[in-house]
């Protein structure tokens, strides 16, 4: 039954009325009294944390990518339009998946500069549904959600792509949330000697390497983003740039490149030469040939989605020689897919509680 009296809801203007007494005739579980008295849980950064793990994200994220590869997942590519005065951008991403039993959408901010303003520069928010009435069950900390559920992309495409050698040196290109992120979940799939951090600014890539752990992980800061690249066998760009900031002429044979920055059809983050010489793995190849500046802007070859190489299996440097390549990069764009497996797994382990 739906998880609310149909009179629970205000039709007119959508608000959650408190719950009247015949209601309760309609009301056969103490979870609709909830849900019809209070409306929807929100459920907040710091409950999201308590209720998963870095690695419970890892593998439902890796089953949406490989359902979503498969044609199991229904979802337009994202729409996003321009705050143009403000210099940001709205984007709306929706999916649905039946094998997964998730119905959701994630609404979220992209700003460049909302630093100085003691904001994040994504923002979002997710609306989980049930899949059976469409129904509202949850709105959750969008920002908690993107953070995790990227960073595990990223985890599932090193674990299908990841050097053969045990002590790796891991470089992450920028200094903010999704580095952060990054170190958490990358360090689910391999183990480290070094971790580089690069950003532009010393005092926050010092704060960054101490978020990630510090001496303890092997965490250095790096203020030369050339001696940070050179000799790392990963490199993931998680930066705000727009133009080309990383040099495929830098990169040994063998790096393994987690891109991603450089989320519309006019940013840049890597240089032609990398994306023209690397075997390029995307999230989605409807997404990619939309919004992916790099791609498209390089004009590259793109291999195969993420999602399929979950289902064949893993890629290796052959792989790449085999094609002509030097490097294999993941272009990790972002899908609403990813978004709405998190939150269902989150709502259902919010509900065991
Ligand atoms: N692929 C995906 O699913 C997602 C991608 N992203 C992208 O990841 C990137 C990082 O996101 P967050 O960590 O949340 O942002 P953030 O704002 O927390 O961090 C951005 C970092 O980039 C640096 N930066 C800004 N402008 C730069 C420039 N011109 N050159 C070099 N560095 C610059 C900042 O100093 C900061 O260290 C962004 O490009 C964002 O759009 C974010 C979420 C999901
Ligand atoms: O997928 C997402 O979420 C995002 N992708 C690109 C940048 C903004 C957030």
């Amino acid at each position: 039954m739906a998880p609310f009296p149909c009179s629970a809801r205000n039709s007119l203007n959508g608000s959650w009325p408190r719950l009247q007494a015949h209601d309760l005739s309609h009301t056969s579980n103490l979870h609709s009294f909830v849900m019809a008295s209070a409306g929807p849980p929100y459920i907040s950064a710091g409950k999201i944390r308590e209720l998963v793990s870095m690695l419970d994200v890892i593998n439902v994220v890796e089953k949406g990518l490989a359902d979503f590869s498969n044609g199991k997942v229904v979802q337009p590519v994202r729409s996003f339009l321009n705050t143009t005065e403000h210099g940001g951008f709205l984007g709306v991403m929706p999916a649905y998946c039946y094998s997964s039993n998730c119905l959701a959408t994630k609404v979220l901010t992209l700003y460049t500069d909302n630093e100085s303003k003691g904001v994040p520069n994504i923002q979002a928010i997710v609306v989980q549904m049930d899949p059976s009435t469409g129904s509202v069950i949850a709105l959750l900390d969008g920002v908690t959600i993107t953070n995790m559920r990227t960073a595990a992309a990223s985890a599932v495409a090193l674990k299908y792509t990841k050097p053969p050698q045990s002590d790796l040196t891991l470089c992450i290109v920028g200094s903010g949330v999704q580095a952060r992120a990054h170190a958490e979940a990358l360090r689910e799939i391999c183990s480290y000697k070094e971790i580089r951090v690069w950003g532009r600014n010393l005092e926050r890539i010092q704060k960054c390497v101490a978020d990630i752990g510090g001496d303890a992980v092997n965490a250095k800061p790096y203020q030369d983003l050339r001696t940070a690249c050179e000799g790392a066998d990963i490199i993931v760009t998680v930066s705000m740039a727009k133009e080309p900031i990383v040099k495929g002429e830098w990169l040994k044979e063998g790096t393994v490149i987690l891109s991603v920055g450089a989320c519309l059809p006019d940013w840049r983050e890597l240089d032609d030469e990398l994306m023209n010489n690397s075997l390029v793995i995307v999230d989605s190849r409807a997404g990619a040939m939309k919004e992916a500046g790099d791609i498209l802007l390089s004009k590259c070859d793109i291999y195969a989605e993420v999602g399929e190489v979950v289902a064949k299996g893993p890629v290796n440097m052959e792989t790449a020689r085999s094609h002509g390549k030097k490097f294999i990069l993941f272009k990790s764009l972002g899908l609403a897919i990813e978004d709405a497996v998190t939150g269902q797994l989150i709502y259902e382990k919010f509900n065991q509680k």
